[in-house]
């Protein structure tokens, strides 16, 4: 892992604030808001549709806190823009939006097109939450599959939304026995906004990013972090209302509690509740993480949650991503995907 402290070139101009909102197309929104709401106790805040003068498309939007999401579904036959959306890419995101100052000169830094181009589902300068992927595009050539670097995409945050690079890893660092995987995470200069950019690494087998990209139809959306002071009562309440998680083996509590007893941070929440919640701890000597990631949230499996408090640290979780991933792995398994990679790019059933 590497973090980085040069936060570029302060800009006078187009500063962004936060995360705005989560804007997903989906399938039915009046039902993904309401499992929004019952599952993760969002509330309502606002409707469009029918009743207020919306003819061709109805949004739910619902808000938690500061995290607000807009479920928006096509109402007539024959929606081809959003009837073509879904039937590539299924429910997921389809607009990113970000709380900006000064929203006409980014605007015009932006004349080149890359919002509407570039990553098709980044349309708006509006925007919120907080810790999401954007996957490469593959593309195929010559019968081999290309990965756009993710520095192509780096570059297009770092020229075109004044970002810069606030730490990474590579897949040297990180990969399980069957899979790799290489990270850059983009901030603003203020660092309240991040993103991390991954993508698959050549590994044994298909890797869960690129079976991401393989039912997503591209690059997207990966996962949504949301942001808590209490991730235990969070927790709690996520499973209480039968929301389902990834979970880790008794082992990496056992392998957790070792390294904590030569480590210098201290963890204030207490071990065992942890564990039994299956939270995931990261950590270095100035402070710790904590984390979990839900299982997909829709069919295909494409876009999914993480629930994450920070205690003075600011990594992504990296000491937690090899048992994730097997986690990970093994569901991607009972799917059928943990298929093996063949070195001209394609990939096997067992
Ligand atoms: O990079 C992040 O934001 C993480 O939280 C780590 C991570 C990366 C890729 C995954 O499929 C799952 C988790
Ligand atoms: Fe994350």
């Amino acid at each position: 892992m590497t973090s980085y402290t040069d936060k570029g070139e302060k800009h006078e101009q187009g500063k962004f604030v936060c995360f705005d909102h989560l804007t997903f197309w989906v399938g039915n929104a009046k039902q993904a808001a309401s499992y929004y709401c019952t599952k993760l106790g969002f509330e309502p805040l606002a409707y469009r549709g029918l009743e207020t003068g919306s003819r061709d498309v109805v949004s739910h939007v619902v808000k938690q806190g500061k995290i607000i999401y807009v479920f928006t579904s096509a109402l007539n036959p024959g929606n081809k823009e959003m009837g073509d959306h879904l039937v590539k890419h299924g429910d997921g995101v389809k607009d990113v939006a970000f709380t900006v100052e000064n929203c006409d000169f980014l605007v015009e830094v932006n004349a080149d097109g890359f919002f509407y181009c570039f990553i098709s589902f980044w349309a708006s300068f509006a925007i919120t939450t907080h810790g999401f992927l954007i996957f490469l595009q593959k593309a195929r050539e010559r019968g081999a599959i290309i990965i756009k670097e993710p520095h192509v995409v780096e570059d297009k945050y770092q020229r075109n939304l004044l970002f810069h690079r606030f730490w990474s890893v590579d897949d040297k660092q990180l990969q399980t026995e069957y899979s790799a995987l290489r990270s850059i995470v983009v901030a603003n200069y203020e660092e309240t906004v991040k993103m991390p950019i991954n993508e698959p690494a050549m590994g044994k087998r298909k890797s869960q990013i690129q079976e991401y990209v393989e039912y997503y139809g591209g690059a997207g959306v990966q996962h949504i972090a949301m942001n808590t002071s209490d991730i235990i009562t969070a927790i709690r309440n996520l499973k209480e209302r039968g929301m389902e998680f990834m979970t880790v083996p008794d082992t990496y509590y056992q392998q957790l509690r070792e390294k904590l007893k030569f480590s210098k941070v201290k963890i204030v929440e207490d071990l065992s509740i942890l564990e039994e919640l299956r939270i995931l701890v990261d950590f270095d000597d100035n402070g710790y993480l904590l984390q979990i990631f839900t299982k997909p949230v829709q069919d295909r499996p494409t876009v999914f949650l993480e629930v994450i408090q920070r205690h003075n640290h600011q990594g992504f979780g990296a000491g937690n991503f090899k048992s994730l991933f097997e986690a990970i792995e093994a569901d991607q398994n009972a799917r059928g995907n943990l298929t093996i990679l063949t070195p001209n790019g394609t990939s096997q059933k067992l």
